[in-house]
């Protein structure tokens, strides 16, 4: 017999550079500073991609948009996460709740959680309640905490369609 769960975990880690505009969770933050990347760099919609489809056994985001193709340059993030999922249902598996972080000593992400879990949910077809957006700082440390970054941890749990 088949077993009818499966967990998936995501990490992702972009830049912060002057010049770009700041995109986490298909949000578009207010702020000094950008994600540089080949896409809009959101941290946190490449973490949930990749949590997604780890738990399908479906490899990684570079794997089906790869960063060398000029068809994702620039590209909306919500849109290869669609793209990902409809592979991941494709493969008999629907999301069941997405737990996430993003590590970021600055902006606060607290104000902006709401906006990024409704968007997450409508990408998935999941009830906001299913999608839990968490924040820390790095308390200074590291290339995180002197905010010359922003990365993202996730967990996704799958469940058979
Ligand atoms: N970018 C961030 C970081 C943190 N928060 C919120 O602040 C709380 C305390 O963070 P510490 O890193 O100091 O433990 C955290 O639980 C978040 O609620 C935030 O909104 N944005
Ligand atoms: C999203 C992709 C594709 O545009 O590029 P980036 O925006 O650079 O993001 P990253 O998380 O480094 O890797 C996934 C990529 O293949």
């Amino acid at each position: 017999m088949s077993i009818p769960f499966r967990v998936g975990q995501g990490f992702d880690v972009h830049a912060l550079v002057e010049g770009r505009p700041l995109i986490i969770g298909g949000v578009n933050i207010p702020h000094t500073h950008g994600l540089a990347g080949h896409s809009d760099a959101d941290v946190l919609l490449h973490a949930v991609t990749d949590a997604l489809l780890g738990a399908a056994g479906l490899g990684d985001i570079g794997r089906h948009f790869p960063d060398t193709d000029p068809a994702f340059k620039g590209a909306d993030s919500r849109r290869l996460l669609r793209e990902a999922y409809a592979k991941v249902a494709q493969a008999g598996w629907k999301a069941v709740n997405i737990d996430a972080t993003v590590h970021a000593q600055a902006p606060k992400i607290g104000p902006h959680a709401a906006a990024m879990a409704s968007n997450i949910a409508a990408d998935l077809g999941l009830e906001q309640s299913a999608i839990n957006i968490k924040a820390k700082t790095n308390e200074g440390l590291g290339h995180l905490g002197r905010k010359e970054g922003i990365a993202a941890t996730v967990v996704a749990l799958l469940a058979t369609l």
